[in-house]
């Protein structure tokens, strides 16, 4: 397993990505400079319909990323594409350095193992109990002792607030606290890149803010890369360092959080003020 903490840098780069054009191999051949993922030219297409159409982002190492969106434009087919599971048709998606796809299937498999994704609907195993399911990563992963395992799941249920629900089953415990069970299940393995894909989805406003309180705590007890994929505008102003807003397949917008807030950037005032007139359309 690779050393999942001694990769990330402790303070985040000034200066942010650079989201304009560029080429694959750009600028990639040595080192990271300060971004733990590299997405290059992004071009994904399935059958005639093209999802993404030379997507340009860099993640900033140890900051927390929001990508923001209309639906079907591409969001969680970019996540897959960082974590491995999709190839690119075109471009290149860069982790720590490494072209994905030029890995071999055994280094793709290490490389995977450095991200923690927490689903939608936390993808817990109905069969298992909490406590079973926090564990997997690491019964599959590692040759760690149960011992080690039990300590370590027991703290990482403690930070979420679900200590008392280890021996419950998923169809037992709430839609928040199943996104708090998948939160710890995506820390156990101390992943460097934590990916959110919708984490808000489902949760009234208050079980919202307190995940997001939840995620902004982890991030500064763990640190690490987080991506956050989210329509919530609430969710985004409570956990980013930075804010992207992708459209038809493209990055639109990208800039810290303050200024995304305060920007007069047509489409980030139409996605943040949820109107129907501007840039951003239904096709
Ligand atoms: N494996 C696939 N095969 C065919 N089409 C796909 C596949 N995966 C995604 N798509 C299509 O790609 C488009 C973008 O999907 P994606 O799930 O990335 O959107 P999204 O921006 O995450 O949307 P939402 O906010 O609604 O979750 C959609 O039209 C979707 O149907």
């Amino acid at each position: 397993m690779p050393d999942a903490v001694s990769s990330v840098g402790e303070a985040y780069p000034a200066v942010p990505p650079d989201a304009g054009e560029r080429s694959p191999g750009d600028g990639v051949a040595t080192g990271t400079n300060g971004h733990a993922v590299e997405v290059i030219d992004l071009h994904k297409s399935f059958g005639s319909f093209d999802v993404l159409r030379g997507l340009n982002i860099d993640f900033v190492d140890n900051a927390v990323t929001t990508i923001l969106g209309p639906s079907g434009t591409g969001k969680s087919v970019l996540l897959k594409h960082m974590v491995g599971l999709l190839e690119p048709d075109r471009g290149e998606v860069n982790v720590f350095g490494n072209n994905i796809w030029s890995l071999s299937e055994n280094e793709r498999s290490d490389m995977r193992k450095r991200f923690g994704v927490l689903f939608q609907d936390g993808a817990l195993f109905g069969s298992m109990d909490i406590f079973d399911n926090v564990a997997f990563p690491l019964r599959k992963n590692t040759e760690m002792r149960e011992s080690e395992i039990r300590e370590i799941v027991t703290n990482r249920l403690a930070e979420v607030g679900l200590s008392g629900a280890a021996t419950k089953r998923p169809n037992e415990i709430s839609g928040g606290m199943k996104k708090r069970a998948g939160f710890a299940r995506a820390l156990v393995m101390r992943p460097d890149i934590l990916l959110f894909d919708e984490p808000d989805s489902g949760l009234d406003p208050v079980r919202t803010s307190l995940l997001c309180d939840l995620i902004v705590e982890m991030h500064r007890e763990h640190r690490g890369t987080y991506v956050v994929v989210t329509h919530d505008i609430n969710t985004t102003r409570r956990v980013s360092d930075y804010v992207g807003v992708l459209w038809q397949g493209r990055l639109v917008y990208y800039g810290p959080m303050e200024e995304a807030m305060a920007s007069e950037d047509p489409f980030v005032r139409q996605f943040l003020s949820g109107d129907s007139v501007g840039p951003l359309g239904m096709e």
